[in-house]
């Protein structure tokens, strides 16, 4: 939705940008005109219509609000050829035998004869395979986008009857959209391209008169399209800014303006030839209404083209309706020719009809007064708010300021105290400051005192370490002879523990010894029990041999007292009892040496 109303928004104002100033401006928009049995012969049966349209800016609605120059705007004609119908097929009409439609060079020729034909030039010229859409965009749609820029537009269809004017103009298209008429096309547009924010009023309007003197206009219908825009910020020039006191951008001031425009549908009556048309009783009467009613438009289109002071709207109603039409009546710029009922005349004269082109702007007093009154709540509600606020301010700075006071008269009472408390801290330290002093001079004595005494110390410390190193002297030196007597003493020690080691492998030798004499002597007791069991035997055996007895008994009595190893078993005994009583000796002497080490 937002890029496709960006879009629009954006293909307005290019719309806007490209409205032709000057005389090209006409080709921005368009009225059309039905060239009807006036122009061409009726059984010839040739259908055509000649439209023309124009913006326009009756005085009456013109305000001081628009500074915008008008601009010139030529009013444009085209011609549409209907393809042929039933009827004229019936008739066999043969549009060709009379008409010949150049398009591209928008040229139309009728043939009065074989060799002879004359040719007329339109803005635009459609054949009769244009489509609807084709004929809106060239004819209607310059004209929508007009009006949408806040110009006057008038499409009008004009043309005798039956020539297709409203399908043109008002075929609805229920059934098949591609025959959308110009103003279901032109509703679509205005519709699609306008916001909420503008207004757009239709008003179907068909001229029955038949309470009036003239029932002429009864057959013309106008959908007469009435468009209210604001214009937009960008589009106007802001007449001033105000600025609040803080700055920022307020009301601005200006007032807004909107623009009104219409666009004018008109499918015109059908414009009948009398003398051609074949009408009796009543439709005569119609007929010639109507032609009435178009000769009253005709003489309007002719005053325009004379530039003359006054233009015949009052005439008819038709013309009445169609005075917005005719709004550039004083400013036109109009042809030189008159206004002849006839095709040449009516394209001609059509053509060179100019109108000036104006913006219809003005102020939008509903919305400046709704504007204004809601900047005036704003404003109240602003100033309420400020009075509020300066309120709480003021109480609030009212409050500080008692709570200033309070602090001040703390403050104020704390210094009083803290000013007593330091003046008696003062007096206080003055006094421990003369204490201090006064130690200090005592310490300053002591120190005198002290520094005198260890001078006279370190006199009597010399003295002392004299008389100390002879003290020391003689100690070491009595140390020194302890030291030998100790050496000495160890070395005796030593010297006996040897001798007692050695007398350890005496004893040990000498005990080895004394088992083997024991062994000896055991070996020996066996041997005379032996000897003395020989004997006790040989003499129990020798009593005739008293001799032998006695010989053998003092043998043995010499063997024993003749013992082999006695001798050296007493001297064993002897070296052993030395021996005891050495060791002895030597364990005395030991434990005499180790009481004697073990002693401090
Ligand atoms: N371009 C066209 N293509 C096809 N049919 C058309 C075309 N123009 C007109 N017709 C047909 O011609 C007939 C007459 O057209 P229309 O009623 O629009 O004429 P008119 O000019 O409005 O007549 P009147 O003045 O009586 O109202 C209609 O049936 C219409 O459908």
């Amino acid at each position: 939705m937002a890029s496709s109303s960006a879009q629009r928004s954006s293909q307005r104002s290019e719309r806007q940008n490209h409205i032709p100033h000057g005389r090209s401006a006409a080709s921005s928009l368009s009225r059309s005109v039905d060239n009807g049995q006036q122009l061409l012969p009726n059984n010839l049966s040739v259908r055509s219509k000649l439209h023309a349209s124009r913006p326009s800016l009756p005085p009456s609605s013109r305000t001081n609000c628009s500074n915008h120059d008008p601009e010139p705007a030529r009013v444009r004609v085209a011609v549409r050829l209907r393809p042929r119908n039933a009827e004229d097929l019936l008739s066999d009409a043969d549009f060709a035998d009379c008409v010949e439609i150049q398009p591209e060079l928008k040229r139309l020729n009728l043939k009065k004869n074989n060799w002879s034909s004359e040719a007329y030039r339109f803005d635009e010229v459609f054949s009769e395979s244009a489509s609807q859409r084709r004929v809106y965009e060239v004819v209607a749609k310059p004209v929508v986008e007009s009006v949408l820029s806040g110009y006057n537009g008038t499409v009008m269809a004009y043309g005798q009857t039956g020539t297709g004017k409203t399908y043109t103009l008002g075929r609805l298209g229920k059934d098949d959209a591609s025959e959308r008429g110009i103003m279901v096309r032109a509703m679509e547009d205005i519709i699609s391209s306008t916001s909420g924010s503008d207004s757009i009023e239709i008003s179907y309007l068909q001229t029955d008169f038949s309470r009036e003197r003239s029932r002429i206009d009864k057959y013309s219908l106008a959908t007469q399209v009435s468009i209210r825009r604001a214009v937009h910020e960008e589009e106007k020039e802001i007449p001033f800014q105000e600025k609040d006191s803080k700055g920022n951008l307020s009301y601005d001031g200006g007032i807004p303006i909107v623009r009104n425009s219409k666009l004018l549908i008109v499918d015109l009556a059908g414009s009948e030839r009398l003398d051609k048309s074949g009408s009796e009783g009543h439709s005569v009467e119609e007929a010639k209404f109507i032609n009435l009613s178009l000769t009253s438009l005709g003489k309007c289109i002719n005053a325009l083209a004379e530039n003359s002071p006054h233009i015949p709207v009052r005439d008819s109603k038709l013309t009445r309706l169609l005075r917005d039409s005719f709004g550039g009546y004083y400013d036109a710029s109009l042809g030189k020719k008159g206004w002849p009922l006839n095709f040449k005349g009516r394209r001609k004269e059509a053509m060179k009809v100019v109108n000036m082109l104006k913006l219809k702007e003005e102020f939008d007093y509903e919305s400046l007064c709704r504007k204004l009154e809601n900047h005036v709540d704003h404003l109240s509600a602003e100033i309420d708010r400020q009075l509020k606020l300066r309120d709480r301010e003021r109480i609030e700075m009212e409050r500080s300021l008692r709570e200033c006071h309070e602090s001040f008269d703390k403050a104020e009472k704390s210094l009083v105290a803290r000013s007593e408390f330091l003046q008696k801290e003062n007096a206080h330290l003055e006094i421990e400051l003369e204490g201090t002093l006064n130690e200090l001079n005592r310490l300053k004595d002591e120190n005198n005192f002290m520094h005198s005494e260890v001078a006279r110390l370190e006199i009597s410390l010399k003295h002392v370490t004299i008389h100390g190193r002879k003290e020391s002297d003689k100690i070491m030196v009595k140390l020194q002879e302890s030291y030998e007597v100790h050496q000495k003493t160890a070395n005796e020690l030593d010297s006996l523990k040897a001798e007692y080691n050695e007398l350890l492998t005496d004893k040990a030798t000498l005990a080895e010894e004394l088992n083997a004499m024991r062994l000896t002597l055991q070996i020996q007791e066996k041997q005379r029990k032996a000897v003395e069991a020989e004997l006790v035997r040989l003499k129990k055996l020798v009593p005739e041999n008293g001799d032998d007895y006695e010989d053998k008994k003092s043998h043995v009595k010499e063997n024993r007292a003749k013992p082999l190893v006695l001798p050296k078993l007493n001297q064993s005994r002897e070296t052993i009892s030395g021996q005891r009583a050495t060791i002895a000796k030597i364990c005395e002497e030991g434990k005499k040496l180790v009481l004697l080490l073990s002693s401090p």
